[in-house]
């Protein structure tokens, strides 16, 4: 039976020590509060840490025991974890980077690599525990790495991952000395989700920028698969929400506070101890409203619940000081006898009671500085059953960019804070339940279970989309077989591409010289008069003749334009024009003006603007340009504009590597034939070969015509190795 793996470094319970021994309790934060209501399903389970230094071997099993029952299974973290892995580098370092306070952020290679050790225990456990039919989804930044690890061990596994916090510009990520490895460690997973689309394209462009792998549409053309990266706004169980808020429990619940704070109004916030949430900007802004509008003296209140988080974490210790002193210092100032202005609990909620908190507030004050999503926002909202209140949202909490009924603010801008405010407590009945019950619709429609199936949906479709797109790679049966034919083939043809394929790809591209090791594997591959060895490239003759041509090699050069046979000299395969060049060149001109880093090649019959050196994104967005401006400048004529890897290449239509290698086919003789290449312009020598040809796209990257996918030029080698020492065995033979 398939079942769900989560994988998140907390898991929904928190197991606590008393006096009396274990307590096991709800988590607090988004993600287990959030998932926590769909994981028991279908046989599912949760792999996690329970929130405590557990060492003692029967205390273990006693935990184990005990989460089992509750579809859950436990990860122990040593102290040595949690200091280096957790408060470490999960949140001194990855924590402020991705939200933006890159000042709190510590780089500490001990704290890396205890992440990478935590990263790999978590991998170990859920490996025990899955089979290759489970999906396996990965929740969140302590475990950034585990797709890629997971992938390594199961490369058919069905991966997810999610990451609840925000994804900052690529400008913060190249700050962290470990920056690739963890877009690389993301990568491993199928389909890769975010909060919001914003998100999604700074995870976009860091992977362009930094990895160089090409994206569109969401894809990541990995050179093993493509990735699928969405936007999936999380949601809340809205009907528990909204069911207990309608309870006879809450009702009590608030019946009690509201008896203690007579008729005072009440604003609420409720978040989790951290700077990413604007608390001490909002407690200034919160005095600040009692002296630009006085009249609300004695009659509002801030009710504040702060729950205490990574408090091991300088940080975290120091901002608690800094609001127990605000707190201190605005209710001594502003307080009477009969008023508490702000009403300040250290600690958390049981759920109804919090419930009944969100029940009573006439307003939300949600005013993070960074946050993923913010469910307490959307907590509030479903709870508001008689659809009286108002909420006023960060502009910069990933909430935002649905719930925009709620009052938006830029919690940095106290005067904006304050009016809000102000608008918020005089703001008539009639736009309350307008506001409300426009946002109740939406947090009631995309709830977490309707996020989930979506996330699952994408994840399943993105399986079927590599499985019905991919080629399958050159496993160790189809290399032996290829190697078999091989040997016991009379006439072999050999098509070997150059760039990308014999020689791996330089930003120089006169860097791409063949080496002694290449020269003489493919010296020993054409001495044999049973081998025909082709170097079939896009490369002008003249760098192919100099670099190669002491060889008994053939050649076919500029993309299929000019054929060499060993010991012959060049000829057209047909005769072209070449005039249309003077035509073109000043377009391209100005492309290499326009765009540093870009420059051009000019061939007997075609030009080629390379941008390989040109910044990934702004290369992209010119070649675009470029293919438009070429497209409707080569219409009704015999010139044909082609993409390759990093080039834009015009050249007379119809004459191809594909066309070239029909022709040389149609005239000589094989029993074996073995095609290597690895672009787009190496598809048309595909398509020219007959079924029985060994065809191996190098880089693996689906949407091949290919037999076979072969990783690198490295891989190749070693494949040509081997065919050498086949080769030499038949001579001993
Ligand atoms: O596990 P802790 O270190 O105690 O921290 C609690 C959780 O905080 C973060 O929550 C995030 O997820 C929420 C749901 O997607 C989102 O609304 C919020 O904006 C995020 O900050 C963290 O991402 C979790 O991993 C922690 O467990
Ligand atoms: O006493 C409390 C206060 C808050 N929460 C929960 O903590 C979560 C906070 O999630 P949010 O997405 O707002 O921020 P995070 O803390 O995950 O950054 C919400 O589901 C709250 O209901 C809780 O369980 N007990």
């Amino acid at each position: 039976m398939s079942r769900t793996i989560i994988v998140s470094n907390r898991l929904p319970t928190k197991v606590q020590r008393n006096a009396e021994g274990l307590t096991f309790q709800p988590s607090e934060g988004g993600l287990a509060t959030g998932l926590g209501s769909i994981y028991r399903a279908d046989g599912n389970v949760w792999v996690g840490w329970p929130g405590l230094f557990v060492d003692d071997p029967a205390e273990q099993a006693e935990v184990t025991e005990r989460l089992k029952s509750d579809s859950m299974a436990p990860v122990f973290l040593t102290e040595a974890e949690i200091r280096d892995y957790y408060e470490g580098f999960s949140n001194s370092t990855l924590w402020p980077t991705f939200h933006y306070f890159s000042q709190f952020a510590t780089y500490e290679d001990a704290h890396w690599a205890a992440y990478v050790a935590a990263n790999q225990k978590f991998c170990e456990a859920v490996l025990a525990l899955t089979g290759p039919e489970d999906t396996i989804w990965v929740q969140d930044y302590q475990l950034l790495l585990l797709p890629e690890m997971l992938r390594k061990a199961r490369p058919n596994a069905t991966i997810g991952f999610f990451l609840h916090i925000p994804f900052p510009s690529f400008e913060l990520l190249r700050v962290l000395p470990w920056g690739n490895e963890l877009l690389r460690g993301m990568l491993g997973a199928d389909l890769i989700g975010f909060h919001t689309y914003g998100y999604m394209r700074h995870f976009l462009s860091a992977v362009t920028r930094m990895l160089g792998l090409p994206t569109q549409n969401g894809q990541i053309e990995t050179p093993t698969r493509t990735v699928l990266v969405d936007a999936f706004p999380m949601g809340i169980d809205y009907e528990r929400y909204a069911e207990t808020a309608a309870s006879e429990a809450a009702l009590a619940h608030e019946r009690t506070y509201r008896e203690a704070l007579r008729d005072v109004r009440v604003v609420l916030s409720i978040d989790r101890l951290d700077y990413t949430k604007g608390i001490a900007q909002r407690l200034r802004a919160f005095e600040q409203l009692l002296i630009n509008h006085d009249e609300w003296c004695g009659k509002v209140s801030l009710l504040m619940v702060v729950v205490p988080s990574r408090d091991q974490v300088a940080q975290y210790a120091s901002l608690k000081e800094e609001i127990d002193e605000l707190v201190g210092r605005i209710n001594a100032r502003h307080g009477s006898i009969s008023w508490n202005p702000i009403h300040y609990f250290y600690r958390s909620f049981p759920f109804d009671e919090l419930v009944s908190l969100y029940r009573l507030a006439d307003v939300a004050l949600v005013t993070p500085v960074r946050d993923g999503m913010n469910l307490v926002a959307k907590e509030y909202i479903a709870c508001k059953t008689d659809q009286r209140g108002v909420l006023i949202l960060s502009e910069r909490a990933g909430a935002a960019v649905e719930l925009t009924d709620a009052l938006l603010i830029n919690p940095t801008n106290t005067n904006q804070l304050v009016e809000a405010l102000h608008e918020a407590l005089v703001m008539p009945e009639e736009e309350q339940t307008t506001r409300m019950s426009n946002l109740q619709a939406l947090v009631q429609q995309y709830n977490v279970f309707a996020w989930t199936q979506l996330f699952m949906d994408r994840l399943a479709y993105s399986k079927i989309k590599q499985h019905t797109l991919s080629t399958d790679a050159l496993d160790d049966e189809a290399r032996a077989q290829l190697l078999r034919e091989f040997q016991t083939a009379t006439q072999r043809l050999l098509l070997l591409d150059y760039d990308g394929t014999l020689a791996s790809f330089y930003a120089n591209p006169q860097h791409a010289r063949p080496d002694a090791e290449l020269l003489q594997l493919l010296s020993a591959l054409c001495d044999n008069p049973q081998n025909q060895v082709i170097i079939i490239s896009g490369r002008d003759r003249g760098t192919l003749e100099k670099w190669l041509g002491h060889l008994p090699l053939h050649f076919i050069a500029e993309h299929g334009v000019w054929l060499r046979r060993a010991g012959e000299e060049w000829s057209l395969f047909q005769e072209l024009r070449a005039g249309w060049k003077r035509e073109m060149r000043p377009l391209l001109d100005q492309y290499v003006r326009r765009t540093t880093g870009s420059f051009i090649e000019e061939k007997d019959y075609s030009l080629v603007w390379h941008y390989r050196r040109v910044d990934a994104e702004l290369g992209a967005m010119r070649a675009r340009e470029l293919m438009n401006h070429l497209t409707f400048m080569t219409s009704n004529t015999d010139l044909q504009v082609m993409e390759g890897n990093k080039v834009i290449e015009i050249k007379t239509a119809g004459i191809n590597k594909g066309t070239a290698a029909a022709r040389w086919l149609a005239t000589e003789h094989a029993d074996f034939i073995l095609a290597i290449g690895d672009d787009r312009t190496d598809e048309d020598t595909f398509a020219a070969m007959p079924a029985s040809a060994y065809t191996l796209k190098v880089g693996g990257t689906p949407r091949s015509l290919a037999r076979y996918a072969i990783d690198s030029p490295k891989e190749v080698r070693q494949l040509l190795r081997n065919l050498q020492e086949v080769q030499a065995q038949i001579g001993q033979e």
